[in-house]
């Protein structure tokens, strides 16, 4: 696997404004990615294990950030834009649906270590289907976090499994505290998966207007 850091920062912008996010959908080799997921499941551990593969305990921060990285995937510079979003209890419908419009694909997280936070990702992921379904489906990997606490776990891997099945997304179980690499598989899993989404939705779309094409030249 190809997968090195080339560049990481943070692009400062604290609670991005709209205009920002309702920019054109990105190319390929850039893609956007929204980390949502309820208090304290490790959002911000996650991002910051993805960015800088070191763990921060303590993340003090109270609005979204979002960030700017560079990786090379496949000989590529890719550029991951990620915006580490509030706890999905405070993100009001109209910010909710900025967020859907602008994201190429969704990091959704609970812990494994309660219950109460998978059952609130059920429901977020209600709220999120629809949105997905107006959206060309936009790929999404669901994390159960906090893996190396497995000892008071209370949500089982195969409860995760499920969920994602119905969700029609990726799955993995991780450890932002003791694994970087898994986070770093994860991402990359998420960024295969816009890569395939755009490239079907591209096959369609010459499909559709290529058969358009060739009818008017007949
Ligand atoms: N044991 C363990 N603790 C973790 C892990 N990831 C995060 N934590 C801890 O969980 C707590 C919450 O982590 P955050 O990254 O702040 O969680 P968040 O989802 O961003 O929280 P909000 O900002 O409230 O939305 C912190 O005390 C972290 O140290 C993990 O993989 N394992």
């Amino acid at each position: 696997m190809d997968w090195l850091a080339a560049s990481s920062g943070n692009s400062g912008e604290a609670s991005p404004r709209s205009s920002t996010l309702k920019r054109k959908k990105s190319a390929v080799q850039d893609a956007r990615l929204l980390v949502l997921g309820p208090s304290a499941v490790g959002k911000s551990a996650v991002v910051v294990r993805f960015l800088t593969k070191r763990f921060i305990g303590e993340y003090d921060h109270s609005s979204e950030i979002k960030y700017k990285h560079t990786v090379v995937i496949d000989q590529e510079n890719v550029v991951f834009e990620i915006l580490d979003s509030c706890s999905s209890e405070k993100i009001t419908e109209d910010t909710f649906e900025e967020h859907m419009k602008w994201a190429d694909g969704i990091v959704l997280l609970y812990a494994i270590t309660s219950f109460k936070t998978f059952e609130l990702v059920k429901k977020l992921s209600k709220r999120l289907q629809e949105h997905r379904r107006s959206n060309y489906m936009t790929p999404m990997i669901l994390l159960g976090n906090k893996r190396d606490m497995s000892h008071v776990r209370q949500v089982t891997k195969i409860q995760g499994e499920h969920l994602s099945h119905e969700l029609n997304c990726l799955f993995a179980e991780v450890s932002a505290s003791e694994d970087a690499t898994e986070i770093a598989d994860a991402f990359l899993n998420l960024y295969r998966e816009i890569q395939n989404s755009k490239r079907r939705s591209r096959t369609f779309l010459d499909k559709v207007f290529g058969s358009l094409g060739t009818k008017s030249k007949n």
